[in-house]
């Protein structure tokens, strides 16, 4: 029987008056790289916030690791890891503070902890700042610590929203080279990404949410015979009705130059 890592079955969200979400279903194996895209507002993140257990109130089901997750049991939380599009990070703390934390929060021991977070720091470039305070990183070793935390317990299934934000070239080929390596290892990972041509590389599949309703799902050549030939930003175009962007953007830059 194939296993499934996680079930989402008619999910529907609202705020306020406003419906977000409206019918969302998929099943995701175990080693699959989800690229989750779409517009902005879409509703990526609150789909991922609702499987996190961060947002509540929606209905459908949800369940990971076969676990329906209304249920409560936190212990499924132990095996994913996370790192949110916008992250509060406790500036005071060192990067030595924060990972050794972070690391024992999900149970690792002092020593094992440190010697991962510093080990994982030097490997993606920021070893030297280890015991420097959060305050003083750049936006990039911000965001490489947030990838470490994201890992440093060994996680099972992983979200990562817009991870590279802010990441050199050097260092997302190295992201690339760490997801799909997690992947051959049987990790689950559910990427969401504006960025396309990373998408489309490193995807074994692609969801795209528009209108709070899943407009495809499938690899990227499934996707291209679906629709137009040619890169995931075209696709992404045509699957969103999108055609205008010269109109607007000289409509805009008309209305920069009204003085
Ligand atoms: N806490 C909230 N209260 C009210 N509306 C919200 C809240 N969070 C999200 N929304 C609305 O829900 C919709 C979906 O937001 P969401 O952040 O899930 O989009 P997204 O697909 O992740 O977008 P982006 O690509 O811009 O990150 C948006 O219209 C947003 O305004």
């Amino acid at each position: 029987m194939e296993e499934f890592i996680l079930e989402i079955n008619d999910l529907k969200k609202s705020y306020g008056t406003k419906s977000v979400l409206n019918g969302v279903s998929l099943k995701v194996k175990r080693g699959e790289i989800i690229g989750y895209i779409g517009p902005n507002g879409a509703g990526k993140s609150t789909t991922v916030k609702i499987m996190l257990g961060i947002e509540d109130n929606y209905s459908g089901s949800i369940k990971i690791f076969g676990e329906d997750i209304s249920n409560e049991k936190m212990e499924y939380k132990n095996k994913i890891g996370y790192v949110p599009e916008i992250a509060e990070v406790y500036d005071n703390l060192t990067g030595s503070e924060y990972l050794t934390f972070i690391g024992e929060l999900y149970g690792l021991d002092y020593d094992l902890a440190d010697y991962k977070a510093k080990r994982l720091m030097e490997l993606f470039g920021i070893g030297e700042v280890y015991h420097s305070r959060i305050a003083s990183y750049s936006k990039g070793m911000r965001q490489k610590l947030l990838i470490i935390s994201s890992l440093i317990h060994n996680p099972e299934l992983l979200f990562f929203d817009e991870p590279i934000n802010g990441l050199d070239a050097n260092s997302v080929m190295i992201f690339k080279e760490i997801m799909t390596q997690l992947a051959a290892q049987g990790k689950t990972i559910f990427y969401s990404s504006h960025i396309m041509d990373v998408v489309e590389k490193i995807s074994s599949r692609i969801i795209l949410l528009h209108d709070g309703k899943i407009a495809a799902d499938g690899t990227f050549e499934e996707l291209r015979t679906e629709s137009t030939e040619g890169s995931l930003e075209q696709i992404f175009n045509q699957l969103t009705g999108f055609s205008e962007h010269i109109d607007l953007g000289s409509r805009f830059v008309s209305v920069v130059k009204e003085m």
